[in-house]
Formats: structure tokens, sequence, C-alpha cells
């Protein structure tokens, strides 16, 4: 169901095409939707890579990258991080998972996040998984999750929501109108959530 396969994505430089096959499934949601949680499920089930893009960019900037300041300050203020960035980071996971199936979990978060992806790699998800929660249930588990995380205050969850509103969620309409997304009933407990995961994923693999 839904999966794509590509003969011809191109590589990390963007120019050289490959013939490797890679299966993308993009998860989204609004902030604290439950995507990291639910991702380490579907990995340990059904042998997919997580690549979570807010992770590999907080991962960037404790490497003392040039971009480091840049991306804390985006993280801070829940703004998007240029596309190029994020995607070089994607692509470079990508390679050294040694993997050819991969969860890509808050990405793409914008339209441009989504086109410059799709350019520069070549690659079209198989299909969306979305994490459907209302705000009320987001804000209350973001505000618990006590993982140290700079942008889990309520002023930047509040900036978190709007961002996700107004440029996450057409990313979400977009891929509908496609035939693309998946929709799960995230604000249930995390066993039965991962109980209709598992009946998404199970078809295909
Ligand atoms: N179904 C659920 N019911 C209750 N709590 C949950 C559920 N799923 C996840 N949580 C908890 O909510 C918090 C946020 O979950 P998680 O980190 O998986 O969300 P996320 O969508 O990855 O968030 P973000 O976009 O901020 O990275 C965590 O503390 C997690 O344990
Ligand atoms: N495609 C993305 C994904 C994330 N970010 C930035 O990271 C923050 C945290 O992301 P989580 O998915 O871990 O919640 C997010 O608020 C953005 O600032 C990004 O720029 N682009
Ligand atoms: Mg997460």
């Amino acid at each position: 169901m839904g999966t794509v396969v590509h003969a011809a994505n191109k590589e990390a430089n963007g120019s050289v095409p490959t013939n490797k096959n890679v299966t993308v499934v993009f998860v989204l949601g609004g902030p604290g939707s439950g995507k990291g949680t639910q991702c380490a499920n579907i990995v340990q089930h059904f042998g997919y890579t997580h690549l979570s893009a807010g992770d590999l960019l907080r991962a960037e900037k404790q490497s003392g990258s040039e971009n480091g300041t840049m991306i804390h300050n985006m993280i801070k203020e829940g703004k998007i991080v240029p596309s190029e960035v994020t995607i070089k980071l994607l692509q470079r996971a990508m390679q050294e998972s040694g993997n050819d199936k991969f969860l890509i979990d808050g990405f793409p978060r914008n339209e441009e996040n989504r086109a410059a992806f799709e350019s520069v790699t070549g690659i079209e998800p198989g299909f969306v998984l979305f994490f459907d929660c209302s705000e009320e249930e987001m804000e209350n588990r973001l505000l618990n999750r006590n993982q140290g995380r700079e942008d889990d205050n309520i002023e930047t969850i509040r900036k978190r929501f709007k961002v996700y509103m107004e440029s996450s969620l057409p990313v979400i309409e977009y891929y509908n109108s496609k035939g693309k997304v998946r929709k799960i009933d995230a604000a249930k407990p995390i066993e039965e959530v991962f109980e209709a995961v598992k009946a998404i994923f199970t078809p295909i693999n």
C-alpha cells in the first residue's frame, strides 16, 4: 500500500543518480503528538531507520557546526530552519544508515521543505503517517516531557503551534489531496495508537 520505489534517486550531491531503491514514510503531526514515540515502535517491529529532523538539527547544533547559532535561534523561536541545511543532514543520515527504509519524522514542515526535498533527492514518500491530536493534549504532553528541550516552554510551544497551523498543516493537506495521508487518532493511549499504526504498516511489510 502506497510504497513508492525509486529507480533513480539522486546522490547526496544532487547530481549522480543511483539505482538504489528507497522507501520513505513522512511522519507528521503537531508538536507533542507522539511522532518520536511511535517511530521508536515502528523501528522495532518493521525495520525502518528513524530520522527525526529536529533531532538531527539539535545534534548539528551540539557538534559546533557553523550553523549552530542559527539553528539554536530558530529552534528557540519555533521557526523552520532553511531547507538546504535540514536536507543535507537527512541525506547524510540516510547514506550512513545503510538501510533503504526510512521514517522521516517532523519533515517536511513547510512548503519549502517539501518542494526542496523532492527536487534535491527525487524521492516522493510512499505515504504520510499523520498523528492527529488536540492542541490541549499536545500542550499538556510537551509541558510534562521533561527531556530538557529548550523549546518545551509555554512561550515557544505557542509559537510552534502557530507555525504548525500556518505552515505544516498545508503540507499535510497537499499530500491528502494526493491520497497519501494515513491519519491516526493520536490522542489515545500509546499502546492503542500503536495498534492503529501497526494496521497501516503490516500489509506492506
Ligand atoms: N499517546 C500518548 N499518550 C500520552 N502521552 C504520550 C503519547 N504519545 C507520546 N506521549 C508523550 O508525550 C510526549 C511527546 O511525545 P513525542 O516526543 O513522541 O512527541 P513528538 O511528536 O515527537 O514531539 P515533537 O514534535 O516536539 O518532537 C512524550 O513525553 C511522550 O512520552
Ligand atoms: N523540518 C524541520 C524540523 C524541525 N525544525 C526545528 O526543530 C524544532 C524541533 O523539531 P521537533 O520535530 O523535534 O519538534 C522545530 O520547532 C524547528 O525549530 C526545523 O526547522 N525543520
Ligand atoms: Mg519528536
